[in-house]
């Protein structure tokens, strides 16, 4: 059973932890290219670290034309994301992903079908993707998801703020939001996309931390560059760093853009290699997507049959 991670409760905005930050873009890159070519994950063990990635997908709709009939469609996989023979030959009872992830008027749909499932609903709100809207009305989002029912927010940051680098007002907004999730956890997606350097997103990270964010994000989904692996080097030695100052735990999330199998693998090496084994579950680790649990079923189904035609093979020689 993992223990429940210590809630990050933030700190005074203090930019001296990370004023003088400098990132080695090459190095990260370098760092991030050879990850493929890992060993770290044995592949006798590929499937069950497949598993684990389901377990940590916010399963994403996030479109224009979402219904309450496609939120009902994706809340049923969430309930169950892998077929019950594949589990069952696996020798797992019961799979679920970490939550799903919806736009704040398709809550209340996906809140009546998971109903008594334990998969919470998370809500992008603060004028998801943009974020381009007064503070009052980003604020009041955040309370109509809460109204709706939402267990988790996945909030914007202004992009602006960064760029300009005032972090005294990105901190602030970002304590405003804080304070209005309550409860329910805070995402903070920083849209690294568009913060032009890693240094920025450096920054912007350190900032949402002190915020008390529970998670850090990268991206939305829409920006032209999503999750990348040098991004998320960056994003989770911040991690590190602002563990080490206040010993608090922050989960991160990569969004946007990962749709295989091998995305799902390499970017829980990373975490293996650069935060450990306590960060591979879904209190600190979830993975946005909205198409990568297809690759994640198909990759399981051939190893269970791999398997079996292995034994079968064996049984029979
Ligand atoms: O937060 C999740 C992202 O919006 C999902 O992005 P995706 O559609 O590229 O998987």
């Amino acid at each position: 059973m993992d223990k429940p991670s210590r809630r990050n409760a933030g700190t005074p905005l203090r930019t001296e932890w990370f004023e003088s930050i400098r990132i080695n873009t090459p190095a990260s890159e370098r760092r991030a290219a050879s990850l493929p070519a890992r060993r770290s994950l044995k592949k006798e063990w590929q499937a069950a670290w497949l598993l684990n990635a389901v377990r940590c997908i916010d399963l994403t709709t996030l479109s224009g034309d979402d219904t309450a009939d496609r939120v009902a469609r994706l809340c049923a996989k969430a309930r169950q994301p892998i077929e019950a023979d594949l589990l069952e030959a696996m020798g797992i009872d019961r799979l679920t992903t970490g939550a799903v992830c919806v736009y704040p008027t398709m809550v209340s749909a996906a809140k009546r079908v998971l109903e008594g499932s334990g998969v919470p609903v998370a809500s992008v709100a603060t004028g998801f993707p943009a974020g381009l809207m007064p503070l009052d009305l980003r604020l009041a989002e955040i309370r109509y998801a809460l109204d709706q029912g939402a267990d988790e927010i996945d909030i914007v940051i202004s992009r602006a703020l960064v760029l300009q680098a005032n972090w005294s007002a990105l901190y602030d907004e970002l304590c405003a939001m804080r304070e209005a999730c309550g409860p329910a956890l805070m995402k903070s997606i920083l849209a690294t996309g568009e913060l032009k350097t890693l240094e920025n997103v450096a920054k912007a990270s350190h900032v949402a931390m002190q915020a008390g964010s529970d998670f850090i994000k990268t991206s939305t989904g829409k920006e032209p560059v999503n999750a990348t692996l040098p991004v998320s080097l960056t994003m989770l030695r911040t991690i590190r760093d602002y563990r080490d100052h206040t010993g608090f735990d922050v989960g991160f999330k990569p969004a946007g853009g990962l749709r295989t199998a091998k995305d799902a693998l390499n970017w829980q090496v990373l975490m293996l290699e650069e935060l450990g084994r306590d960060w591979l579950r879904p209190d600190l680790f979830r993975i946005g997507a909205s198409s990568l649990l297809g690759d994640i079923e198909r990759q399981i189904s051939h190893h269970v049959t791999g398997r079996y035609a292995a034994s079968h093979r064996l049984a029979a020689g």
